[in-house]
């Protein structure tokens, strides 16, 4: 079993005296600066104006230009979108830099050469591997999303110290961080997005809405069967894995999961796994990724607004609608979201 490291292993006091600037506050952004502060680091913002601005600055935050906010600390957390991070680096951060540690929560621009840092700063990565905003909702319940930790430059000797006291002040430590590389945690996080958590499952749950709609069925129904259970389903699945899932689920629904299961997903979809980590791997995905971008991401907001459009969504919305309890456990988060 692989090292895993909790509060205990970490020193809190590491951090005391010292300045983090944590750059952007978007869904990491946000999270990350207010459990610092919480956990009593001393945290300042670097942003450009607009709407981030006003909600650090609402939140009690000092903010500061991404370059002001550099300049003064001692440890810089660039919680950017990774599309932007170049730039912003390149113009604002680096010229900044004497010798602040590095700091990043993905290591997809360091990883595939778009980011070279100076050799004279540490350089690592604390990756929570779940949302911001439940990165903060789960602090705020004593709780925390884990981590994953990861070193590629260690010029003081102590980044794996920061790391571990950095991961504690967000409150990962409280659900475990484990010691990874910047290749590692960018595959595997790329790959989960891409073909689970993200790719895999809104895919899954459109056919299976499609097939129950196209076969005739009330569109609401097929609402409450594909996607509303599914996090409840999946809530038993976080607290008791698989097993767990099945205790609470009928025989006829686990016989059913165990031979349709391996028919939805099945071989082909294994090898199209395969290739999506391929992809991944040579760097193709990212290559894709950054050209979208620099054309101002046509593909992107075309499937983007196509998304938005789909029945299960128009269905959604007015079913949510009389569920206000759906989003009661994150009113603040919906409203920092209609803020961005
Ligand atoms: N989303 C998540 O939960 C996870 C994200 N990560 C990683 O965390 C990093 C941040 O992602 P995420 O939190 O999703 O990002 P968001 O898109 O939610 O937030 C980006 C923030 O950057 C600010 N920003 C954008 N452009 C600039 C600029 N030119 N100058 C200054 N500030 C700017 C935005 O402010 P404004 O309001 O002005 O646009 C916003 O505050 C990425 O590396 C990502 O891969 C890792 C784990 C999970
Ligand atoms: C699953 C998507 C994610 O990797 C995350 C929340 O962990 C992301 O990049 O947002
Ligand atoms: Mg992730
Ligand atoms: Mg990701």
């Amino acid at each position: 079993m692989a090292k895993m490291y909790y509060n205990g292993d970490a020193n809190p006091a590491y951090l005391k005296g010292k300045k983090v600037a944590v750059i952007g506050y978007g869904s990491q952004g946000h999270a990350h600066a207010l459990n610092l502060r919480d956990s009593g680091v001393e945290v300042v913002i670097g942003l450009r104006k607009g709407k981030s601005w006003d909600k650090a600055a609402e939140d009690g935050f000092q903010v500061f230009s991404v370059g002001e906010a550099t300049a003064q600390a001692d440890v810089v957390m660039i919680l950017l979108p990774d599309e932007l991070q170049t730039k912003v680096y390149k113009e604002e951060i680096e010229p900044h830099l004497t010798n602040q540690a590095l700091m990043f929560a993905h290591g997809f621009n360091v990883h595939f050469n778009q980011i070279v840092p100076p050799k004279e700063s540490d350089v690592l990565l604390v990756a929570p591997k779940g949302p911001g905003h439940l990165v903060r909702r789960t602090y705020e319940q004593d709780a925390g999303v884990p981590a994953l930790f990861a070193i590629h430059q260690d010029v003081s000797g102590e980044a794996q110290e920061l790391a571990l006291a950095y991961a504690r002040g967000i409150g990962a430590l409280r659900a475990g961080a484990l010691e990874t590389t910047f290749k590692e945690e960018t595959e595997t996080d790329l790959f989960g997005e891409q073909a689970v958590l993200c790719g895999g499952l809104t895919s899954l749950v459109k056919a299976g809405f499609e097939t129950l709609v196209e076969a005739g069925y009330q569109p609401e129904l097929a609402y409450f069967e594909c996607l509303h259970e599914l996090k409840l389903i999946v809530d038993l699945m976080y607290e008791g894995g698989l097993e767990g899932m099945r205790y609470s689920i009928s025989d006829t629904a686990q016989w059913g999961d165990f031979v349709s299961g391996p028919r939805v997903v099945d071989g082909r979809v294994k090898e199209e796994m395969k290739a999506i980590l391929k992809d991944i791997q040579d760097g193709k995905f990212a290559k894709g990724w950054i050209l979208e971008n620099q054309a101002n991401r046509p593909e992107f907001n075309a499937v983007n607004e196509r998304e938005k459009q789909h029945q299960i969504e128009q269905v959604g919305r007015e079913l949510r609608k009389m569920m206000p309890f759906v989003n009661s456990g994150k009113k603040k988060e919906a409203v920092a979201s209609a803020n961005h």
